[in-house]
């Protein structure tokens, strides 16, 4: 597919992209890992103690590497998603997205009148190059990718209208809390909500936009490759620190 997002253009390429989840909210381990030849980085506004100033940090140091910023919104809101792209994130990944009304409602929150409600403070903000990019009110849009995640029974049953959904770009899996919402929490490997992740898969799939998941193990990363997600995350920055280091110290001891 081609796209003026660099993001949704490399998914286009038909390689499966493979991401690691940021939630240390620090822009030295951000950096490290952008060296790690990761295809995107996942920058998690939701969950982790981020701010736009840590979100910024970071976004300015794996700007030099080859690699996609993509950044969760705490909230699917105009007032968040605002702040995001004005840093200069590029490609959304918004939490709870539900219906496809409220997916409307992202998609209206990240363009600028008329196409939708999107604060205009182009000649204060990174995204347009402190003012620098004349074209830049004009065609941001088309620019921006949205990815709307699909972690909720009510997401489920909506699939197909929020898929259809025009400028939303792809659909993420979050196992977690989709675990949560049919009745199993803390196991997103229940053959129920596995089953209900290979249901989303096709659904996405049958809409003609790239589906992405986060994997539970790099076992679980290869299958979900194997079974046809465009993009996957296979970790997180503070799983490979908590486990690193107490395997470290397991080695050690001998
Ligand atoms: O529901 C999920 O699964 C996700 O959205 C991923 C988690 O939020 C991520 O923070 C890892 O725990």
């Amino acid at each position: 597919m081609t796209s003026a997002n660099t993001f949704i253009a490399r998914l286009g390429e038909g390689q499966a992209l493979l991401g690691l989840w940021q939630a240390l909210a620090n822009p030295y381990t951000a950096e490290i890992c952008a060296g790690a030849g990761y295809d995107w980085l996942l920058f998690d506004g939701e969950h982790a103690p981020n701010t736009s100033q840590t979100l910024l940090a970071q976004l300015q140091a794996v700007a030099p590497y080859d690699v996609e910023p993509i950044a969760r919104v705490p909230v699917g809101e105009p007032v968040a998603i605002k702040q995001y792209l004005d840093i200069g994130f590029a490609t959304l990944l918004v939490p709870m997205v539900d219906s496809a009304a409220q997916a409307e409602a992202v998609v209206a929150a990240s363009r600028f009148p008329p196409l939708g409600v999107r604060g205009v403070a182009s000649a204060t903000s990174r995204a347009s190059g402190f003012g620098a990019r004349a074209d830049y009110l004009a065609r941001a849009h088309e620019r921006v990718a949205l990815i709307a995640q699909i972690e909720s029974r009510a997401g489920l049953d909506a699939i197909d209208a929020i898929a259809a959904v025009e400028g939303i770009d792809a659909l993420f899996i979050g196992p977690a809390d989709l675990a949560a919402s049919l009745g199993h929490l803390g196991q997103p490997g229940h053959p129920e909500v596995q089953d209900a992740v290979a249901h989303a898969l096709a659904r996405i799939t049958a809409a003609g936009k790239p589906a992405g998941i986060f994997a539970l193990s790099p076992e679980d990363a290869r299958a979900k490759i194997a079974d046809g997600f465009a993009f996957v995350s296979v970790g997180t920055d503070i799983g490979l620190l908590a486990k690193g280091s107490t395997a470290l110290l397991e080695q050690a001891k001998g």
